[in-house]
This record gives structure tokens, C-alpha cells and sequence, in this order.
């Protein structure tokens, strides 16, 4: 099972949203990192064959998707950053629409939507309206019916907006125990949200690949680059400056513990410590404010 981008380009008018992107993709998660504006939607509604290409293909296993068409859909699940559904909709009426349109049988829809609706927490929503939903209930709804099909490529924009900490874990588990023999492709500027569970990530910046790789790879770029030091609160403003600052905690009244990126230490108490994606994506996106919520 391969999904390969051939040298994609996406022009809307004179900008290059997309840019001469490639990239072999094979079972396991993928984590589609990248700023707001770096082209992540874009690229994914190219992979999931909404949008066509100024330039470039999409395969699947060799053949071009545009001519796989149905059969293509059929193994395809996709979760559009903001997904549509008629008002009058329940939960249970719109899983049940998403399953005719996917050409499933009337059982296998019954036990699919009992299945999911337990693992992402809906079945007491079961009969809700979906307009009644909270944002994240939605967003719950909405990664449902990406998985209703049990697709063989699982395309899923921003999936974790709007989660609390304890249905991003329920998420994560989810998708980890879906994910075997099957492609998943995550984007997210939400980096804790893939750091645990993706396979591979692929790093995207002004519609370009950027860097690709294991986790472990990835951050090897940050080694030795991310430091811890105690320091006096009345200092904190002068280091923002100087150094890149991921976080702060208070360790007491005057002093607070910061963790900081730079290529040398600042001072002599900075101690050296390990990186994480989080640390490497601020690294590559200095202007990104940290968007990752500690869980
Ligand atoms: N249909 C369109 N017409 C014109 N410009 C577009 C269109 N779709 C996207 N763009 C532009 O392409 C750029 C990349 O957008 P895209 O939504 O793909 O990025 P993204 O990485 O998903 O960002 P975000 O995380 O904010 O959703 C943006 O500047 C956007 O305005």
C-alpha cells in the first residue's frame, strides 16, 4: 500500500500555495506539520481528490487517483477542517447518512456507528441534534464519520481542534490502534497531539517540504539546542529577548524555571535537555505562538 505525491503544485492566482511537493507515503501515521497558511489544507484536499493540482499527481499503489474515481472514495475516509451536515441532522441520522453515501450495508453501518460512537464517547448524543453540539462534540461527530467506511487512507484536517485533554487521549488511542496497515495523515500545528503516535512526520513551510522523517530524526536537528535554567523572575523579560522561551513554571516567589532554545546556553547554570517535536517545530516556526496545550 503506497500513497505517492508526485511533484504537486498548487497556484491560486500568482501564489504558490503549494509548491513542487513530493512525498512516498506508507502505512502508519503521518503527522502534517506546519504553520498556519504553509498550504497543509490544501494538500490534503489534493489527497483526497476534492481539489485537482495545478501541476503534479497523486497515486495510489501506481495508478493516478483521478482514475481510480469511486474506488478511490470507497477506501478513503476525510475529515475536512470544517465539515458540513444538514440542521435537522442526530448524530445517529447523519452517521447513518455517511454510510449509504459510502455504499455500506444497512448491518455493517449498525455495528460500525455502535463501535465508534463508544470509542469517541457519542452514544449518549446518539439522538442529539448536531447543531445542539458542543464544538468538540462535533469534532468527535465529524472523526466518526471519517472512520465509519474502516478506510485504507484516513485523511484528517486539524482532527483535535476544539478536544479536551481527556477526548485528545481517547483520540490518540483510537487512531493508534486504527492506524496498523493503513495510512493516516494528520495535520496539525498541535504538535504533542502526533509526537506520541505519529510514524513518520512531514514538516511543511510556504507550500514546501520542508523535512521528513521519524520523530526521532526530526528532533535530532534540535539536539543540544534546547536548555532548562532557574532564573530570577526579574530577569524573564531580558532572556525573552535573547532566547527563544518554550515554557515557564514558577519555582518559587522570585524565581521561575524557564526551558529556552538557543544554540549555546545563555548562562552557566542551563542545563542541557532532550528535545521534543514541540521544541523542533518551534525551532523551525519561531514566529508560532505555542499553541500545544500540556495534557
Ligand atoms: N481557494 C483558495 N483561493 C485562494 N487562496 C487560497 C485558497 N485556498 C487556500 N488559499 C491560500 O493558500 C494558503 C494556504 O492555505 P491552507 O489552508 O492550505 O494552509 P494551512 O497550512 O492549512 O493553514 P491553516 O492551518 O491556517 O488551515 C493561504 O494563504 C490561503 O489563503
Amino acid at each position: 500500500m503506497e500513497l505517492e505525491i508526485h511533484e504537486i503544485s498548487k497556484h491560486f492566482r500568482e501564489k504558490k500555495t503549494v509548491n513542487k511537493f513530493s512525498l512516498k507515503i506508507t502505512p502508519g501515521v503521518w503527522g502534517l506539520l506546519g504553520a498556519n497558511g504553509a498550504g497543509k489544507t490544501t494538500l490534503m484536499r489534493i489527497i483526497a481528490g476534492i481539489i485537482k493540482p495545478t501541476s503534479g499527481s497523486v497515486t495510489y499503489n501506481g495508478i493516478p487517483i483521478g482514475e481510480l474515481q469511486e474506488k478511490y472514495r470507497n477506501i478513503l475516509g476525510y475529515l475536512p477542517q470544517n465539515f458540513g451536515f444538514d440542521p435537522d441532522f442526530s448524530v445517529n441520522d447523519y452517521l447513518n447518512y455517511i454510510g449509504a453515501l459510502k455504499g455500506l450495508g444497512a448491518a455493517d453501518v449498525l455495528e460500525r456507528i455502535e463501535d465508534l460512537t463508544e470509542k469517541l464517547n457519542l452514544t449518549e448524543l446518539k439522538n442529539k441534534k448536531i447543531t445542539k453540539l458542543s464544538g468538540g462534540m462535533k469534532q468527535r461527530v465529524g472523526i466518526a464519520q471519517a472512520l465509519l467506511n474502516e478506510p485504507e487512507i484516513l485523511i484528517l484536517d486539524e482532527p483535535t481542534s476544539g478536544l479536551d485533554p481527556g477526548e485528545r487521549i481517547r483520540f490518540r488511542n483510537l487512531i493508534s490502534e486504527f492506524a496498523r496497515d493503513r495510512i493516516v495523515i494528520i495535520s496539525t500545528h498541535i504538535v504533542s497531539d502526533v509526537e506520541y503516535i505519529a510514524t513518520m512526520n512531514a514538516v511543511m513551510k510556504e507550500g514546501k517540504l520542508l523535512s521528513c522523517g521519524t520523530t526521532a530524526d526530526l528532533v535530532r536537528t534540535v539536539e543540544n539546542h534546547v536548555w532548562s535554567s532557574v532564573i530570577s523572575i526579574r530577569d524573564l523579560y531580558e532572556y525573552d529577548r535573547k532566547v527563544r522561551i518554550v515554557n515557564t513554571r514558577n519555582v518559587d516567589a522570585s524565581r521561575v524555571s524557564i526551558r529556552y532554545l538557543a544554540e549555546k546556553p545563555v548562562n552557566d547554570s542551563s542545563i542541557s535537555r532532550k528535545p521534543s517535536l514541540e521544541d523542533l517545530y518551534l525551532w523551525m516556526f519561531p514566529q508560532e505562538e505555542k499553541e500545544a496545550e500540556d495534557l
